[in-house]
């Protein structure tokens, strides 16, 4: 049969070594950790980031997905663990010193300065000793305009520009300094779904372009996927998992990871002598996990129509169908949870009938043991 534990399918990893002209030092974090009260918001966190990748920090609300920037930023101090930027330790140096670039969901651009105006502040305001002379400002200000796509807009003021551009100067207001790392907390968050798509998109090429090592906070596991050279996902201060888009997507760790970067399905069974078998059904399936209970997890993509007695049975409960897809809700004979089932279909197929029986067969899943 096809099935399958392995997902072999699919694009090939964008590869996650270091940009050719990396721009920002290599990140290196050690064991940090910050308590609030009772709650561990980074516990013993360790990551390294390669100098010109474009990292994505993923996880739910709460997870500590903005503790860990902050932290890096040099706006929060940890508890314990360390922050180094190349071979500096940074763990006692302030914001300025740091020389970071961070763009948050609402970090507002100055309203009385003019898109060139803050653009430039960042090198405007530095120590004298350290203050490039006007011209070069200038001439940074004209390039940076120019790589954001906004090279006509340097004299108007930020209220004259619509969200998507305000975050793009906002960008660029971050990379002037030449930062060591770029910090980016759901830049796009308080935009609509299509520009944010569009500005996710760009943000990949003006990394392409820029190659500086960049942190990109989100919860959107589309956009982090979509986005990032490698992800971090992230749950109640830990790591749970750090791979490529593509390891992410198709071999995920834990149990967690699978659920939270796509629809899922979980069936509950044993693994005996290498093969799954769900509760209350007779055929199993190939697994590498040991003799236990265990939860095999599939996509509802990821399920195919088999003859009676080939995969798990099942009673249809509902059937939707929209275009080309059918989306089918099983109760699977044994299972204390509905499965949702979802395949493209011929224009004149027709849609299963609700109350009626069908078998299905996992064809890409993976089987997690539990304790
Ligand atoms: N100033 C604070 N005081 C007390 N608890 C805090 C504080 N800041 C964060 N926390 C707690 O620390 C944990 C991690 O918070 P953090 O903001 O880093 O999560 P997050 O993943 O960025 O969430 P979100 O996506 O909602 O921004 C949460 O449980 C949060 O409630």
């Amino acid at each position: 049969m096809g099935a399958t534990e392995s997902f072999g399918a699919g694009a090939p990893a964008r590869s996650s070594s270091p940009h050719a002209d990396a721009r920002g030092a290599d990140l290196h974090i050690r064991q940090l950790s910050k308590r609030y009260s009772d709650v561990a918001a980074l516990d013993s966190v360790d990551l390294d980031i390669a100098s010109g990748e474009l990292v994505a920090l993923l996880g739910p609300s709460g997870s500590g997905k903005t503790t860990l920037l902050r932290v890096i930023a040099g706006l929060l101090h940890a508890d314990s663990g360390q922050v180094l930027f190349g071979e500096t330790d940074a763990t006692r140096l302030s914001l300025r010193e740091r020389n970071v670039g961070f763009v948050f969901q609402h970090y507002a651009l100055f309203k009385h300065m003019t898109v060139a105006e803050n653009i430039a502040f960042g090198l405007r305001s530095r120590p004298r000793a350290k203050r490039p002379d006007k011209a070069t400002i200038r001439r940074r200000v004209e390039e940076l305009l120019a790589l954001i796509q906004l090279a006509e807009h340097g004299e108007r003021y930020p209220e004259q520009l619509s969200g998507g551009q305000r975050q793009r100067i906002a960008l660029a207001r971050a990379l002037a300094i030449d930062p060591t790392v770029l910090l980016l907390d759901e830049p796009f968050g308080a935009l609509d779904a299509k520009v944010r798509i569009e500005l996710r998109r760009w943000l990949r090429r003006l990394h392409d372009q820029t190659g500086q090592t960049t942190l990109f906070v989100t919860h959107d596991q589309e956009e982090a996927l979509e986005l990032a050279d490698r992800v971090v996902v992230l749950r109640e201060g830990r790591i749970e998992q750090v791979g490529t888009p593509h390891e992410i997507y198709t071999a995920p760790a834990s149990e967690y990871v699978f659920d939270f970067i796509g629809r899922a399905n979980a069936l509950q069974g044993r693994v005996d002598a290498g093969r799954f078998l769900a509760d209350g059904q007779s055929p199993g399936f190939a697994t590498e996990a040991g003799d236990g209970p265990a939860r095999l997890y599939v996509r509802p993509h990821d399920l195919a129509l088999v003859p009676a007695g080939e995969g798990w049975s099942a009673r249809v409960v509902a059937a939707h169908r929209l275009a080309d897809r059918i989306t089918l809700e099983l109760d699977v004979d044994g299972q204390p949870r509905p499965l949702e089932f979802d395949f493209a279909a011929t224009p004149d197929a027709e849609t299963p009938a609700v109350g009626s029986r069908i078998a299905v067969q996992p064809l890409r899943y993976r089987v997690y043991s539990r304790e």
